[in-house]
């Protein structure tokens, strides 16, 4: 068995009355996340991470933010993208472990509905997701709620040949 890991990162601005979408789940609250698609800082870190494992560049190499195609678009039909695109070089998912960086909302009620939409994504286990948050303690462009931060970690696997 051949085994890789993977490191993504990823930020999106926070602006007044705009959609936020975090893992596929709609968040109640009064800012969102503002980007080409529909700026789900989560999925997008955690497509760096497994496109990063299997050495295929980074999200924005396959999804440009200047192509119409994917204006708007869910994030976690990208993430499927890049499950296919690292399963093209023989690699399934392991596991994934995220942490999100967040002033508000608290996300601990969402956090079993993004491990499950995540999961459905990647077509993998609920328990190989985990999804953990943190506040910027009122500090920085993420305790101003300017922005959202998200890191997330990966295994990816195959036999050897
Ligand atoms: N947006 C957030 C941020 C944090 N949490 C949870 O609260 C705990 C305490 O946060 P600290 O910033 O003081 O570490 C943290 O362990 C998270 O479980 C959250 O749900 N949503
Ligand atoms: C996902 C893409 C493509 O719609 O756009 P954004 O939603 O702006 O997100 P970003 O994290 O900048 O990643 C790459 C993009 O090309």
């Amino acid at each position: 068995m051949k085994i890789k890991v993977g490191f993504g990162f990823d930020v999106h601005q926070l602006k007044d009355n705009h959609p936020f979408i975090v893992g596929g789940v709609k968040l109640d609250h009064h800012r969102g996340a503002f980007g080409h698609s529909d700026a789900d800082v989560l999925a997008h870190a955690i497509c760096d991470a497994l496109l990063g494992a299997a050495n295929l560049g980074d999200i924005g190499h396959h999804f440009k933010n200047t192509d119409e195609r994917w204006r708007g678009i869910s994030s976690l039909i990208l993430l499927q993208k890049c499950v296919q695109l690292i399963g093209e070089k023989g690699y399934s998912v392991g596991n994934i472990d995220a942490m999100l960086c967040l002033e508000a909302p608290k996300i601990k009620p969402y956090i079993d509905e993004m491990r499950k939409n995540i999961a459905e994504a990647i077509g993998g286990d609920i328990e190989d997701i985990s999804i953990k948050a943190t506040t910027g303690e009122t500090m920085g462009y993420v305790g101003r709620e300017e922005g959202v931060v998200a890191y997330a970690v990966c295994l990816i696997q195959k036999q050897q040949a």
